[in-house]
């Protein structure tokens, strides 16, 4: 199995646990595109009813092709299951690092407003130290975006501004916003990391997801292992 066959076997197993009736959170990268595609495979075969809420632009995108009804918080305050990607996860707490996709917002308040948060990934993503492999993609609003990234870094950050591959600007979320990838390094402290970027001035949101897991599905190429915190 491949990396992308991992992706999928994690994300059809995810997909399997969608109720009929449900409220899905869907969330964004290319391990949660498979789980969007086989959520519509399950509408248009098994007539399967749900209703989503995707966490960025592209899914919503994709959720449409698929045939997947698109809902919004207007209309449920509540989300049944979310089913989303990661770029790190804790092997002990399962904490998470997202958001390098850049939807990092919208993906946290989404998984916030769920009943049950279905982490999918591939054997790549779990490590023993948060930061150990990858950044902290935070958030950040435009306005003196430099001197918050100042800020990020007298914290002890490597602060990168990702740009667009293609064009080469500066990437800009759906929201308006610009992202700062943080290296700080392996992390020691998780929540106290978070409770800092939450109070620092400029920051609109970070991808440290601490304790937010219910559900992890790691594909390793002979099964899809599932862990709970
Ligand atoms: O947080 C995310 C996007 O903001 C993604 O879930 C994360 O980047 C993992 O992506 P992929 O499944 O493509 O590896």
């Amino acid at each position: 199995m491949n990396v992308d066959d991992c992706k999928r076997a994690a994300a059809h197993l995810a997909a399997s646990l969608v109720k009929p009736g449900m409220v899905v959170g869907l969330g964004t990268g290319s391990t949660a595109a498979f789980m969007i595609e086989r959520l519509g495979e399950r509408v248009a075969k098994e007539g399967l009813k749900i209703q989503a809420i995707p966490t960025s632009e592209e899914s919503t995108k994709l959720a449409r092709a698929a045939g997947i009804p698109i809902t919004t918080f207007a209309d449920h305050s509540v989300v049944d299951i979310t089913i989303d990607g990661a770029d790190e996860v804790e092997r002990k707490t399962l904490h998470l690092i997202k958001g390098l996709g850049a939807a990092l917002l919208r993906e946290k308040i989404v998984a916030q407003a769920s009943r049950r948060f279905v982490v999918i990934v591939d054997v790549t993503k779990p490590v023993d130290q948060l930061g150990q492999r990858v950044p902290v993609p935070v958030e950040v609003v435009p306005f003196g975006y430099e001197a918050t990234a100042a800020r990020l870094e007298a914290m002890g950050a490597k602060v990168i501004r990702p740009r667009r591959h293609l064009t080469g600007e500066l990437l800009t979320t759906d929201n308006g916003n610009r992202i700062l990838d943080c290296a700080f390094g392996p992390i020691d402290d998780v929540q106290a990391l978070a409770a800092r970027l939450d109070g620092t001035v400029g920051v609109v949101e970070h991808g440290l997801f601490p304790n937010m897991a219910t559900d992890v599905l790691v594909a390793t190429e002979r099964e899809v292992e599932q862990w709970a915190p």
